[in-house]
Formats: structure tokens, sequence, C-alpha cells
């Protein structure tokens, strides 16, 4: 089992769950020869382990607690700007056929009187990201996260991502982008929204 650490909600995930690794694998190994392959073979001898922890991996967002992430590194401060973190890289796996999405996701928040480390607006966007997911609700659930813990005046999330079930397989479209954005409070307002997206799309050289 991922040891998780009470005080944070972190998780440290280079620990497998030994037990459903065993399983998954065995799954894997199934699944190898219903394609037609031979799992006996050199190559694949050791795939459906290696799978089965890739899968763990990429699904360690269900063992995280994004809401105690934020609340590890709240500070009272008086700052009453709008806060963004632009261009944090997404990877994340569509619930509907289990391949790939990814892009970047850009977040911003106007603090009420707490602001929060930086490094945890990335980790909870992990934290929702390293699960099944479709791309609307990890906007949500990022937006909705910041917002209950730590209550600022408004947040903005903006995704956007390709997804390999439409570029590998399916409609087949190479260069599709999906993008998606939520919003609370101060960024209801026209311009709140516009200065958000001005500086989301500003370059720093
Ligand atoms: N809204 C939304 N749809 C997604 C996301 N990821 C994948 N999908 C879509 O989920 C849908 C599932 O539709 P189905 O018709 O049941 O599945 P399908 O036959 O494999 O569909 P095609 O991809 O069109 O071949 C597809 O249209 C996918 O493009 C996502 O993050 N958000
Ligand atoms: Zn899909």
């Amino acid at each position: 089992m991922a040891e998780e650490n009470e005080l944070d909600g972190y998780v440290k995930i280079d620990r497998y769950n030994p037990v459903k690794i065993e399983r998954i694998a065995s799954h894997y190994s199934e699944i190898l020869s219903d394609i037609g392959e031979d799992p006996s073979r050199e190559g694949l001898l050791k795939t459906p382990e290696r799978v089965a922890k890739a899968l763990q991996y990429l699904t360690h967002g269900y063992d995280l607690k994004p809401h105690e992430i934020l609340r590890s590194a709240m500070f009272k401060e008086e700052y009453s700007q709008m806060v963004v973190v632009k261009d944090i890289e997404v990877y994340s796996m569509c619930e509907h056929h289990l391949l790939p999405f990814f892009g970047k996701a850009h977040v911003a928040y106007i603090p009420n009187g707490h602001i929060v480390g930086l490094s945890k607006i990335p980790r909870v966007v992990e934290a929702y990201s390293r699960r099944l997911q479709v791309q609307e609700r990890l906007t949500n659930e990022i937006r909705d996260c910041i917002q209950e813990t730590l209550n600022p005046l408004g947040v903005a999330v903006v995704i956007e991502c390709k997804h390999l079930c439409m570029s590998m397989r399916g409609i087949q479209k190479q260069n599709s982008v999906t993008t998606t954005s939520a919003f609370t409070g101060a960024f209801a307002n026209e311009r709140t929204r516009a200065e958000f997206l001005r500086l989301i799309t500003a370059s720093l050289d």
C-alpha cells in the first residue's frame, strides 16, 4: 500500500502495493494472450508487472488528498492581486479509453487574506490529473479544491490538452486541442477574466 503521511496528504509514490501489482499483472498477462501475443516470450516476460506498476503510478492521484496538500502551506498575507501559475504540465488518462491526454493547466486565484505555497498548485493539478478523468471534471475539481480550501475572492482554471483517443484512434485528428475553463467569484467579472487570459498568453521574453 502506498505509504501516507497523515500530516500533509502526500503519498510516497515509489512504494507499490505488491498485492495489487500481482493482480493487475495477471490481468495484463491474459490481455497479452487475447491480443494474440505470447506472454511467455522473452521480451514480454516482465511486461505485465511493468504495466501494472506504470498503471499504479498513472493513477496515484487517488491516494493523494489535494485539500490537505493546500492546507499544509497556507499563509496569512495581505496580497490582493491575482496570482497566476501557468503552463503546468498535465498528464492524465481519459476514463473512456484509458488513453493519455496531456497538455497544460493555467491556474489563478485572488487572495482573500491567505496565500498558498506556490508549488501546492501544481501538486493539486497532479492529484486530480493522476486519475481516470475527463478534462471537464479535472478542470472543475481543481477550481473547487482551491475555492473550498483557500476561500479566495476568485479562482480561474484553464486546461488545454491533446487526447490520444482522438489522435491515434477514433476520429484521428492529430492537431486538435481541447480547452476547458472554470471560474469562481471575481472571475465572473469580464475585466478580471480578460486580465487572467492576457497573463496566461503573455510570454516572459
Ligand atoms: N467530454 C469529454 N469527452 C472525452 C474526453 N476524453 C475522451 N472523450 C470522448 O468520450 C467519447 C466516448 O464516446 P463513445 O462513442 O462512447 O466512444 P467511441 O465509440 O470510442 O468514440 P470515438 O472516439 O468517437 O470513436 C468520445 O467522443 C471521446 O472523444 C474528455 O476529457 N471529455
Ligand atoms: Zn478517450
